[in-house]
């Protein structure tokens, strides 16, 4: 089945066109890497896919329904760019977070054992067992990223969609962390990753669409390093390298000052 189906998709803030009449599918059991320029639509495009937002033109379906028909938390898990921030100052556990993923429309119902195996397992696979009775404003970044998984992963979420969820963090966690994606999508988690580092996105994803406003790309991972999309997409003047894994990069400064080096190759193209 498909898991998201986008058809002639437009979105504009006000008068602002920001989206413009992207077309993909993203079929089960796919890693689709979203990548682009900085206010390229990346974020708008993902929250379109999850129904939270409605086109202004064309028509989004999650798993064959209408996506705004789903409810909050409905086989979809939803990990927002600026969710660990805001999470660094719950005065809630680790196991109460991913316990909201049981009931996102009844934090107080009642907690079974199919529950209680459930936040066990989801906390067991993505490495925090030990952590469940910690804080979580006292975790590290890459720490309670894990958290917002295993909250998906006790909500059976069938698609996890994630904007930028390594921007915090440092190289390693980054990698440590892309490595647990990389497995739960083995293990058949749909996911879309919005990444600015197309190095990191073209190592683990199997697919990729590239956004500038309109779709410059879409197809497998290593169509995507041949094609010239990636210097259409990102304008003349920006030289894209080969990425260098010994490199750090990928901090907040590196996020809003651009873009950083992809296994791509690309050369500046005279387009937009
Ligand atoms: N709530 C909003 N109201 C008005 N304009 C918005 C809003 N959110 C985003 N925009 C604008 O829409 C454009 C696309 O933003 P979006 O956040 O989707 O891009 P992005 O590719 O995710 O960017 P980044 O990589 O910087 O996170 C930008 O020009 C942005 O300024």
């Amino acid at each position: 089945m498909t898991a998201v189906s986008l058809s002639d998709v437009s979105f504009s803030y006000g008068d602002v066109p920001v989206v413009d009449g992207v077309s993909l599918d993203v079929a089960e059991g796919e890693f689709l890497g979203l990548v682009g320029p900085n206010g390229s639509g990346k974020s708008t495009l993902l929250t379109l896919m999850l129904g939270l937002r409605r086109p202004t033109r064309g028509e989004v379906r999650l798993f064959d329904r209408p996506a705004h028909d789903f409810a909050d938390g409905e086989r979809v898990a939803y990990v927002a760019q600026d969710a660990t921030d805001a999470a660094r100052d719950m005065p809630v556990t680790v196991r109460e977070v991913v316990r909201m993923g049981r009931y996102p429309r009844n934090l107080f119902g009642r907690f079974s054992a199919d529950d209680r195996e459930a936040v066990a397992s989801a906390l067991d696979r993505v490495g925090i067992a030990d952590l469940a009775d910690r804080r979580v404003g006292a975790l590290s970044g890459g720490q309670r990223q894990r958290v917002f998984v295993a909250r998906a992963l006790a909500a059976e979420a069938d698609l996890l969609a994630l904007d930028e969820p390594t921007v915090a963090l440092d190289a390693e966690s980054r990698e440590a962390f892309y490595d647990l994606l990389g497995e739960l999508n083995q293990q058949g988690m749909t996911v879309v990753l919005v990444e600015h580092d197309i190095g990191v996105v073209t190592a683990r994803a199997s697919r990729i669409a590239c956004l500038n406003k309109r779709l410059y790309f879409h197809g497998d991972t290593d169509d995507f390093a041949e094609s010239d999309a990636l210097a259409a997409a990102y304008g003349a003047n920006q030289r894209v390298l080969d990425h260098d894994h010994g490199h750090h990069h990928g901090n907040s400064h590196d996020h809003q000052r651009g873009h950083s080096h992809g296994d791509a190759r690309a050369e500046p193209e005279d387009e937009q």
